[in-house]
């Protein structure tokens, strides 16, 4: 068994919250094989995020198993990176002090810790960066940092929950454009969650569209289409409106909910 393989098997997760009992997923099984590079793709509540975090064993599941690598997953562990949507660096140290913090843990040797974080910064496009702290850097260069810490961990499989959501898009087509490249030089495994059908079907080999609350699997669909991914291709177009149906299916969903806790509160 691959070390990064997941295994996610018949997982519930149910929250309490103000006296309610909310079923945010419901049955999900995937296995999501090594390499292979997947989108959770939904609307907003569906339970991407809380399917990832229970992937990175953050919070676990109610029901059901993870495994990664074969191993039950039972709490956060090195063969899992994750990147979040709002960059968590540390604001008193510099980039290069943020992406060797990590290594510094793990007890690395200072030449080994050197020569990891200047091959990382050199791959990010940070060298120039490297004494900066995180306030003095734009969106898209502290979320490059994220993304190279976690690189610097070298886990099998990366976990990334909108990691681009809150970019500019020309930002998000670079970054988008250079985690393929780390994705195909590296071989890791990357769980990756979108509400944007564009970027699902500009990044990934496989998308799982999910069901607004409980969240279940709607449709896992294989993406066959040649990298770069042109996103004015027929192709790439006639996948977009399959998905864009089922996506606002959910949408619908999401807003008949809305309006009708609104009638009850
Ligand atoms: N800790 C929690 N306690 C109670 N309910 C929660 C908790 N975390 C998430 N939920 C609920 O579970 C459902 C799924 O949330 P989740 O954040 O996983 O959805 P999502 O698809 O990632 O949405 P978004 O794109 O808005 O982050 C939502 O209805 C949310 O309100």
């Amino acid at each position: 068994m691959s070390a990064s393989t997941i295994h996610i098997d018949g997982v519930d997760k149910v929250f309490h919250s103000g006296g309610r009992e909310l079923v945010a997923l419901r049955d999900i099984h995937l296995e999501i094989p090594a390499g292979q590079f997947t989108c959770l793709l939904g609307p907003s509540g569906c339970g991407k995020s809380t399917l990832l975090n229970a992937v990175a064993g953050f919070a676990l599941p109610t029901r059901g198993t993870i495994r990664s690598g074969g191993r039950q997953v039972s709490g956060p562990g090195p063969e899992r990176g994750m990147v979040f949507q709002e960059y968590a660096l540390f604001p008193w140290m510099t980039v290069e002090q943020n992406i060797a913090f990590g290594l510094q843990i793990k007890g690395l040797a200072r030449d080994a810790i050197a020569a990891t974080v200047g091959a990382l910064l050199e791959m990010l496009s940070l060298a120039d960066f490297r004494q900066r702290y995180p306030k003095d850097l734009s969106g898209g260069m502290r979320q490059r940092v994220a993304i190279a810490r976690v690189l610097a961990l070298d886990s099998p499989i990366m976990l990334m929950d909108e990691p681009f959501g809150a970019l500019d898009a020309l930002t998000r087509r670079n970054l988008q454009d250079e985690l393929l490249r780390i994705w195909a030089a590296t071989g890791k495994t990357i769980l990756f969650v979108t509400h944007s059908i564009e970027e699902a079907i500009y990044l990934a080999d496989r998308i799982v569209v999910m069901t607004y609350r409980p969240g279940t699997v709607k449709r896992d669909v294989l993406v066959d289409l040649p990298r770069l991914r042109d996103p004015a291709a027929p192709a790439f177009n006639a996948l977009k409106r399959e998905l864009g149906q089922l996506v606002m299916e959910e949408q619908q969903r999401h807003h008949n909910d809305e309006l009708r806790m609104a009638a009850i509160d």
